[in-house]
């Protein structure tokens, strides 16, 4: 890794052809700066993708980055951490990919406690699709799939790490750039799954959940001298429905990564001795 790396040295010369004022360029601006102050580099760094507006964050990045499927970004994710440990993992979605059809997958990639970032673009909303209720859209909330609101409550993804056994929990707002850059930073820096759950308002389809209605009303942890490694004071804030908080909810500073549970050490883009050959043929030509 080198040490005289930029955070713009992780941004491709790909035009992002999200919205003007779309949360997401102010998260991806984050990762960036995240990644380049922990002293990681382009050459080291592989960015998974879900599907949604957010999705598209891996070809706006430079780095090594695979767009996948819908929901099935932590899977992938884990298996490039599990064969490259030595690799600076980051997985990036939206809330619809990452807690209504991946949150299968989000439950078993925070127990693993696999050693990557988990960036969910949370908006609030189906951005890509043109605007339909996503888990976190609130109860009331009027759109094209939900003309009277969802009715239901919506999805607590900070309860749901926590209750998963997450080691690292936190929240951040796209428009607070240093915040969310440091935030993001935290979580890289975290021996295990780093969760950041981060606002990221859809300017177009969300005109509840606004960058105005963010900055008024959130909460920010470390100026209310919040203790993210007291297990009972992070699970009062993290069930605290009345509030929206930015910082560190909760860090188990015990934390041990799947891969030193399970002695995933080598370099696995090495051949292993004995193995068949017609399948080596495919690992090599993918190397
Ligand atoms: C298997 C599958 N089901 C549904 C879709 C359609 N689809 C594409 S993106 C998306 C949701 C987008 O919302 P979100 O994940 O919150 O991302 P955003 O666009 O808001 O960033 C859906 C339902 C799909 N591409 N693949
Ligand atoms: S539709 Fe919403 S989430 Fe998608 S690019 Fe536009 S503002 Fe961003």
């Amino acid at each position: 890794m080198s040490s005289d790396v930029r955070f713009t040295d992780f941004k491709s010369d790909k035009q992002p052809t999200w919205c003007p004022g779309c949360g997401d360029f102010g998260t991806m601006n984050g990762m960036m700066k995240a990644l380049a102050n922990t002293g990681n580099d382009p050459d080291n760094t592989f960015v998974v993708a879900g599907i949604g507006c957010s999705g598209k964050i891996g070809t706006y990045m430079h780095s090594y980055a695979l767009h996948g499927v819908h929901g099935r970004a932590l899977p992938v994710g884990t298996g490039v951490k599990m064969a490259r440990p030595d690799i600076e993992v980051m997985v990036a979605g939206g809330d619809g990919d990452g807690y209504s059809i991946g949150a299968g997958h989000f439950v078993h990639a925070v127990r693993r406690n696999v050693d990557m970032t988990y960036v969910v673009m949370d908006n609030r909303i189906y951005g890509l699709t043109k605007g339909q209720a996503s888990p976190t859209s609130r109860s009331d909330f009027e759109t094209s799939t939900t003309p009277e609101g969802p009715k239901q409550p919506p999805v607590n993804p900070l309860a749901l790490a926590l209750a998963s056994g997450a080691s690292f929990i936190a929240q951040s707002f796209s428009s607070d750039a240093m915040r969310h850059a440091e935030i993001v930073e935290k979580a890289i820096e975290h021996d295990g799954f780093g969760f950041v759950n981060v606002f990221s308002p859809c300017v177009t389809f969300n005109d509840v959940d606004t960058y105005d209605y963010f900055r008024d009303s959130l909460v920010d942890l470390e100026e209310e001298g919040h203790d993210p490694t007291d297990y009972e004071a992070a699970k009062e804030v993290i069930l605290d429905s009345d509030k929206e908080y930015q910082g560190v909810l909760y860090q188990d500073e015990n934390s041990v990564p799947y891969h030193e549970q399970h002695g995933v050490t080598e370099d696995m883009s090495e051949i292993p001795d004995g193995a068949p050959e017609d399948a080596m043929d495919l690992v090599r030509e993918f190397y």
